[in-house]
């Protein structure tokens, strides 16, 4: 069932500041910053090639405010995984006992496409993002 990893996700307390480590302590190409108000987050990717990191900040009501009450520097927040058909694993993991989280219905992610997420203490403590390939 599962794709290509098809990014890793940092949240942030300063996205322009975490941007800036990426791009000037790293040497990595960062995108402009992109607001995604209905995820409740501001979003940059930077491609690796072989994957991508993206960087996670607050917007408004944010489902990332409680992990940075938690880690106030950041941290590791999810991992994205590609699967072809997205309607199909969420149905399989419903019926294996996996917590869909939201209403079950996939919204749109930051790249055009639909995505559902995981709860995290199914999936060994890891937060886990699905996206339509
Ligand atoms: C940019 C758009 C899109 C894309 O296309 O890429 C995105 O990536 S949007 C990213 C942001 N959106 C989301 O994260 C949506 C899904 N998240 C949620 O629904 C919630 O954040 C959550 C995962 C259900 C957590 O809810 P919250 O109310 O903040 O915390 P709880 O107290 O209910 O947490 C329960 C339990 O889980 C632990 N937890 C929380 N977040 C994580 C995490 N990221 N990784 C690992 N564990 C996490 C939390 O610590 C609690 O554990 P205990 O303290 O042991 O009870
Ligand atoms: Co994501």
């Amino acid at each position: 069932m599962l794709g290509r990893l098809n990014h890793v996700a940092i949240a942030v307390p300063d996205i322009a500041a975490a941007s800036a480590v990426y791009r000037d302590t790293l040497g990595a190409s960062v995108t402009a910053p992109q607001a995604l108000p209905e995820h409740g987050v501001t979003v940059v990717f930077i491609d690796l090639g072989n994957t991508k990191i993206e960087l996670l900040e607050p917007l408004g009501d944010s489902p990332i405010a409680a992990f940075l009450a938690k880690n106030p520097a950041g941290g590791m927040h999810h991992v994205c995984y590609e699967v072809d058909d997205i309607i199909a694993a969420r149905d399989r993991l419903t019926a294996a006992g996996a917590r869909v989280l939201g209403d079950g219905n996939p919204k749109i992610g930051a790249h055009g496409k639909p995505v559902l997420f995981l709860h995290p203490k199914d999936f060994m403590g890891t937060l886990v993002e699905l996206e339509q390939a």
